[in-house]
């Protein structure tokens, strides 16, 4: 039996650069994985099935969850003729732009590796994690990355200087094919630069990382939900440096200097909007 840390993950920064013809979108981002995270355990059984025990409003727990298709994945690719059974314990917020799917799948990949002791390299475990989804490569690897192609294509960053994040997540559920859908180019105010940003963190000046913080796809998703950027101010206005929606939304994070201020906007926002659900979480480091 094995148990694997599912990290969660925010884009410092997200741009669009085209649309291309498989229906997917260019982009180009800087990924960080947080340690607000799920929890795998992936036990080997006799039969051969694969048996998942996830009881989360909102995901399913049948042959559509990422965790099942990785684990079928798994087993397909390397011929492995006994079953798993794998329980998880969701701690991500679902549907919420933290690659809560993506990175169980990636603990899947991971935590099968081990069990089985097959000493896939994580370029290995990469080219299945993209069979599963943009965001799975980045989520098998973990920590500060530059995302390229559909968001597979990962090369390592300088990763972040200390410092701590509000996360809120409004009671709304976004589907990313949606958001990506809605995107029009020309709503865009602002691209970020993903040079300056890793420029930035290679200084490992948090003003300046805060300063280059960006997003096109809140064109979109604020764009619907006006009251996120009222969200994003009001983190402000209690003392973050600089607040952004992650992925396709509608979580926002909060950057915060230490895990103290974190604290002090946290309390603040739970009491002001009893709508929102608050997580405190840090920067996690690569996984391999
Ligand atoms: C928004 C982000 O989370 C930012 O990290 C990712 O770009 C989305 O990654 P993901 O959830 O792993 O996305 P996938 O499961 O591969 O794709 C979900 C849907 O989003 C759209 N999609 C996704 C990635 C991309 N580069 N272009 C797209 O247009 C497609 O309609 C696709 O059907
Ligand atoms: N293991 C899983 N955990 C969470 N959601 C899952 C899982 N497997 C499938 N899903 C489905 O995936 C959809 C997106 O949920 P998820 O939490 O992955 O969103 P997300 O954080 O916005 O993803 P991303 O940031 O990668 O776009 C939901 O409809 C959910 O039911």
């Amino acid at each position: 039996m094995i148990t694997i840390t599912a990290n969660g993950k925010i884009n410092l920064t997200l741009d669009i650069l085209g649309r291309r013809d498989d229906g997917y979108h260019e982009v180009e981002m800087i990924m960080q994985s947080i340690n607000l995270s799920d929890k795998l355990t992936i036990e080997k059984i006799d039969i051969c099935d694969i048996i998942l025990d996830c009881v989360v409003e909102g995901v399913s727990d049948k042959k559509d969850n990422l965790i099942y298709k990785a684990a079928e994945l798994f087993l397909r690719t390397y011929n492995i003729s006994c079953g798993v059974k794998i329980s998880l314990e969701k701690n991500i917020p679902v549907a919420a732009g933290l690659a809560g799917g993506s990175t169980d799948a990636a603990a899947v990949l991971r935590g099968m590796n081990d069990l089985f002791d097959l000493a896939l390299s994580a370029r290995e475990l990469c080219v299945l994690a993209a069979e599963l989804g943009s965001d799975v490569p980045f989520c098998v690897v973990g920590g500060t990355m530059l995302a390229k192609g559909r968001g597979e294509k990962i090369s390592p960053t300088a990763s972040l200087p200390n410092c701590a994040f509000v996360l809120i997540k409004p009671k709304l559920g976004i589907s990313t094919a949606w958001v990506y859908k809605n995107y029009r180019e020309q709503l865009v105010k602002k691209h970020p630069d993903s040079n300056l940003m890793m420029g930035e963190l290679a200084k490992k000046n948090l003003d300046g990382i805060c300063g280059s913080l960006g997003n096109v796809l809140e064109s979109v998703t604020i764009g619907t939900y006006p009251q996120l950027a009222v969200y994003k101010e009001k983190l402000c206005l209690y003392g973050a440096k600089a607040a952004l929606m992650s992925g396709s939304g509608p979580s926002i994070f909060a950057v915060c200097g230490d895990a103290a201020a974190a604290r002090r906007i946290a309390v603040k926002m739970r009491r002001e909007y009893e709508e929102l659900e608050v997580y405190e979480a840090v920067p996690a480091s690569a996984d391999k």
